[in-house]
């Protein structure tokens, strides 16, 4: 299967500027590729640097050395030193991203959220409206919930909604940081559902999942990670 993330030789070091500029590495010499059609788990104690390397390999986080190299169609970017323009075109298109939280937006819909990214790159709303009730429907988010705003709802409302808008575009590659973290047994299982039909589809995932039964549900390879020395 062909690679279509490569990242070589990662190090982060956070600087906290505001308690002596203390230097806290986080990941160093950190190496994967990933392939079409698997999902490979981030997997290491609490604190060996999971979310950092996701959020780098998101372009969130800049990292202090190294490449990320993210295919889009026959090209490769390499986001480390990729400008703002190139960044927003590869989210829209190429990278997607479930979050732990939802990201509420005063007054925007649940379905509005859902629809909002396929509406970005020129999906009808007509289709784009029935992708998203399809996505919320099959993570039992209540029908008399897709018209209000998601600010009042429950954490494990707010984040099927977060899951149904990352799951709303066919992205070729999907990072996940614990999707199902804060859902029971039965959603977990939609959402393990939905993992597995985008790998079918040949979508390569990078993701966090504590829960070990997830994990093996879902993971094809395990990413080692452990934590680094203390801060200096
Ligand atoms: N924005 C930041 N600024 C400074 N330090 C940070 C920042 N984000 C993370 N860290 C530190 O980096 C280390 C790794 O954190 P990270 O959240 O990546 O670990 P993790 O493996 O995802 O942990 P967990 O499983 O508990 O979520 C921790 O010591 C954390 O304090």
């Amino acid at each position: 299967m062909e690679p279509v993330l490569i990242a070589k030789d990662i190090h982060k070091t956070f600087v906290l500027h505001n308690q002596g500029c203390t230097q806290l590495p986080v990941l160093e010499n950190q190496h994967l590729s990933l392939h079409k059609g698997e999902c490979l788990v981030l997997h290491g104690h609490s604190g060996s640097g999971k979310s950092s390397l996701l959020r780098a390999l998101y372009g969130n986080y800049h990292v202090n050395q190294g490449e990320i190299l993210i295919r889009q169609q026959a090209q490769w970017l390499n986001l480390v030193n990729a400008d703002s323009r190139q960044i927003i075109q590869l989210r829209q298109h190429t990278l997607g991203w479930v979050s732990q939280f939802l990201r509420v937006i005063p007054r925007l819909s649940a379905r509005d959220i859902v629809m909002q990214p396929q509406l970005d790159i020129g999906i009808s709303p007509a289709v784009a409206k029935a992708t998203a009730e399809r996505l919320l429907s099959q993570l039992n988010v209540p029908e008399k919930l897709w018209s209000l705003a998601p600010a009042t709802f429950s954490g494990g409302e707010q984040q099927r909604v977060n899951i149904a808008k990352g799951f709303a575009l066919d992205y070729p590659i999907l990072l996940l940081d614990e999707p199902t973290a804060s859902l029971d047994k039965t959603n977990c299982e939609q959402v393990i559902s939905l993992i597995q039909q985008a790998k079918q589809r040949g979508a390569a995932i990078v993701g966090i999942f504590h829960d070990p039964w997830v994990r093996e549900q879902v993971a094809d390879r395990l990413h080692p990670m452990s934590a680094l020395s203390a801060p200096h």
